[in-house]
């Protein structure tokens, strides 16, 4: 009873402060029921405050508003990589050594027709910490969704090989590992005869191009009269659309000029234009040159100077990392002792975990934990840069929707601290709100209308 007065009168007294002061009191001159100022000495004491602060403190810069940049690709947490590449040049053979899948992966091109769809954990030595400190009865790490997609060959941009539809399931991709074959097998065929990579890379690249090309041309062929007709006036909407069409017509001359889309500078509002159109030269492209298992081991390629070269040139920046699908293939079908045993002997390890990293962090992929004693160890996947209730919403609407506020752990933090109640006790949970970023490794619990967010 006398604690509710007391919060009344608390509330009635600051609020008569702050009607009466034009500017936000600071801390100390607010009245507080453990204050011993009176509402009035407090206002006094402010008033105090800010005619001397007048004098000496300079007024603080304006804040610069900073446009947030808008991202190349779908906005969606469950984002997929697909295989791409000529024929036979070990695309399948990535895809089951990766995914410990078993697609037909034979010596033949066109082997691959359907597209094959497969999940990969994303390794991380946080999530394996958290399991073995919370010890829970179920453990799911981040994945990375990987597609084995058919070989596309010269000419596919027109229906070569077996067929535009190809470029299609390409389409429906966020981003591509593209497979360059540089094992020198005579047994093995190759589509185009000879080895080359240069030449290969070059196909691939001006294939998916021409797929751009046609794709916007259509565009352009669609709309053209209409905004001819529509002259140099116009209401909103006709002012959109000619906006609209400008950058198709820009876009279209970037990728005629030998350039992927994904390479150009673009504005905010250009990006918006060409997620619209699902552009394959968009997708980011992570390139995976395929080696013998001898050249693996022994880190030594003659073709791969010239990949790099055709990298740095066309577009540089894209990462290369070297691989065997043949040693790949051989860990996967040993068990834990013989592959640890031929990790040894080899002095090699497998290319996988870095594959997995490049080809999440290409697609702009980070995670977050949510961790609970004995219970559920999860590591969630959420686009980089998102908001608290962007990453939400990886586990569910409902709670993205009524989410409240989120305890943070940092996980360095927690890791220093031994456990979560030393860390608590060192004062180092925190509490966010739902418009702040989360971070890449973060512990967090949505504390949302639902009641507790689900571990
Ligand atoms: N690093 C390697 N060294 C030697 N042979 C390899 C290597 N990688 C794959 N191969 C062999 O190449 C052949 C073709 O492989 P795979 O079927 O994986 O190619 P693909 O790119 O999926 O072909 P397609 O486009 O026809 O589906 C297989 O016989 C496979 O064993
Ligand atoms: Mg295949």
């Amino acid at each position: 009873m006398a604690t509710a007065a007391l919060f009344r009168q608390y509330r009635l007294c600051s609020g008569l402060v702050l009607l009466s002061c034009t500017k936000p009191l600071p801390r100390s001159a607010v009245f507080s029921p453990g204050s011993t100022a009176t509402p009035h000495q407090a206002l006094t004491n402010h008033r105090q405050f800010t005619t001397t602060s007048f004098r000496t403190r300079k007024m603080p810069p304006k804040k610069q508003v900073v446009e947030e940049k808008v991202q190349l690709g779908r906005p969606s947490n469950n984002l997929k990589i697909g295989v791409v590449g000529l024929p036979n040049v070990g695309k399948s053979t990535f895809f089951n050594a990766i995914t410990k899948s078993a697609v037909a992966a034979e010596n033949y091109p066109f082997c691959t027709i359907d597209p094959e769809e497969s999940r990969v954990a994303v390794p991380d030595e946080r999530f394996d910490w958290l399991c073995e400190q919370y010890e829970p009865a179920s453990k799911i790490p981040a994945y990375l969704t990987v597609i084995d997609i058919a070989g596309l060959v010269k000419g596919a941009s027109t229906g070569a090989g077996l067929g535009n539809s190809f470029l299609s399931h390409i389409n429906a991709v966020d981003g591509i590992f593209h497979v360059v074959r540089a094992f020198n097998d005579p047994d093995v065929v190759h589509v185009e005869g000879e080895m080359d990579p240069e030449r290969d890379l070059d196909i691939i690249h001006s294939e998916l191009r021409l797929k751009d090309i046609a794709m916007l041309t259509k565009y352009v062929d669609a709309n053209q009269r209409n905004i001819e007709r529509m002259g140099s006036g116009g209401s909103v909407e006709d002012k959109k659309k000619k906006d609209e069409f400008a950058t198709i017509v820009k876009v279209r001359e970037w990728v005629e000029g030998g350039n992927d889309v994904r390479k150009g500078t673009w504005t905010n509002k250009e990006i918006d234009v060409i997620n619209g159109q699902a552009l394959l030269t968009a997708k980011p492209v992570t390139y995976l040159v395929n080696l013998s298992e001898k050249d693996y081991i022994r880190k030594k390629n003659k073709f791969l100077p010239v990949v790099k070269k055709w990298i740095d040139e066309h577009n540089p920046g894209d990462k290369l990392i070297p691989f065997s699908g043949d040693f790949e293939s051989k860990l996967v079908d040993m068990d834990d002792a013989e592959r640890a045993a031929y990790v040894a002997e080899t002095k090699t390890a497998s290319a996988f975990p870095k594959i997995i990293l490049t080809g999440y962090d290409s697609l702009n992929l980070m995670h977050f934990f949510t961790a609970g004693h004995g219970t559920e160890v999860r590591a969630w996947t959420c686009r980089k840069n998102a908001k608290m209730t962007e990453a939400a919403r990886s586990i569910h609407n409902e709670i993205a929707d009524s989410l409240i506020q989120v305890d943070v752990m940092k996980f360095d933090e927690l890791k220093a601290a031994g456990n979560e109640s030393e860390l608590k006790a060192q004062g180092k949970l925190y509490t966010r709100g739902k418009e702040a970023l989360i971070e890449d490794g973060d512990i967090v619990y949505f504390r949302s209308g639902l009641g507790r967010a689900k571990k």
